[in-house]
């Protein structure tokens, strides 16, 4: 008999079960038909007084038996999750996002293609300082197998006073260079004015962490025809990143590829913290190439072989690392640009490991 009633009221509560489950259901799908709706106003998902509200309307209705307070809990627990829902839907739209496209972006500069699995190795020095500089560091690379060089002529320094980069002429130095050995170029640009130019002179325009957040000249590098290199934020977080980018695809350019050269911490022991779980989470969550920055995130020439294969083993599609015929007098990061020598015996150790 007694077994009888508690099967009869768990099959009760079944039904119960049931009725909530739709009305979640009916609730999170509301829920989303907001999300979007506050997409095109502009308004945050998170809006505390509305939740508040409801929490006191519901308190003031509660004829118990669970009490107020568990009352505010379940619900505050029903707002919790269709907000992580409306965020989730959120990311998932973006257009950099991997549920939006499946398969990889590539990038292909002349041979050399970018995201197919295949690692780059991106080299050069840190600014381009002059004709012979740039030809000695070129011809070097050239012989060992690189096909893509980087060098600064645009550099946005900490202090005013230091070397602020040949501008202009430096691209036309990466030009001549390039074109001699066949070499394909990665050099910053700054000013959404000078995007047309570079596009003259350059393969690649890179943009750097200090201009991450720089939203009018990502909409610039969104409207050019032209690959980006976008540089992860000195203290940005892996959503800022990829929101940056969204920045640039939003304009119709969907040519980039994120580079991780490190964050801000406390460690003092590399000049930033290279974020290596930055690859796995970009890759999982967008279709974009990404590289790592040795040279900047570590600041340090003893670690850049097993940081760049860490970077490798973690899903990297390149590195990119600063090199100098005579890094001593470099006009900037004097300490962390590695002599052509260096250069090769590195590139020989990541070529050994197996992982490029
Ligand atoms: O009403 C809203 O603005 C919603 O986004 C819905 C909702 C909810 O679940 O009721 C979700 C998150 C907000 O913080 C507030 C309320």
């Amino acid at each position: 008999m007694h077994v009888m009633r508690l099967d009869e009221l768990r099959g009760r509560i079944d039904e119960i079960n049931l009725e909530l489950l739709s009305l979640l259901t009916e609730r999170a799908q509301t829920v989303q038909e907001i999300a979007s709706e506050k997409e095109k106003q502009g308004v945050p998902k998170f809006d505390p007084l509305r939740e508040k509200k409801m929490l006191e309307d519901l308190v003031a209705r509660n004829t118990g038996p669970f009490t107020d307070e568990t009352i505010r809990q379940l619900f505050k627990q029903i707002f919790q999750a269709s907000l992580s829902l409306q965020l989730i839907d959120h990311k998932q739209q973006l257009l950099v996002s991997r549920s939006k496209q499946k398969a990889n972006t590539v990038i292909q500069l002349g041979s050399t293609v970018i995201g197919t699995g295949k690692p780059v190795m991106i080299a050069g020095p840190c600014s381009v300082e002059s004709y012979e500089q740039v030809r000695t560091v070129a011809a070097a690379l050239k012989a060992a197998g690189v096909t893509v060089m980087r060098g600064g002529a645009f550099k946005p320094r900490t202090s005013p006073y230091d070397f602020q980069g040949l501008g202009l002429e430096g691209l036309q130095i990466l030009k001549e260079v390039a074109d001699e050995f066949g070499l394909r170029t990665i050099s910053e640009i700054v000013d959404p004015s000078h995007i047309e130019i570079a596009d003259q002179y350059i393969d690649v325009i890179q943009i750097g962490a200090r201009n991450m957040h720089n939203f009018e000249l990502l909409k610039a590098a969104g409207d050019a025809p032209i690959p980006i290199l976008l540089k992860r934020g000195l203290s940005a977080t892996i959503d800022e990143f990829i929101h940056a980018a969204e920045y640039i695809l939003s304009r119709g350019n969907t040519q980039v590829m994120l580079i991780e050269r490190g964050i801000r911490t406390y460690e003092k022991a590399t000049r930033n913290t290279l974020d290596i779980s930055a690859v796995p989470i970009l890759k999982q969550e967008t279709h974009l190439p990404v590289l790592v920055d040795v040279t900047h995130s570590t600041g340090r020439k003893d670690i850049f072989a097993p940081c760049a294969k860490a970077a490798l083993a973690a899903g990297a599609d390149g590195i990119m690392v600063e090199v100098h015929p005579t890094p001593a007098t470099a006009l900037s990061d004097a300490a962390q640009q590695l002599t052509i020598d260096e250069f090769n015996t590195f590139f020989e150790v990541i070529r050994q490991s197996g992982l490029f």
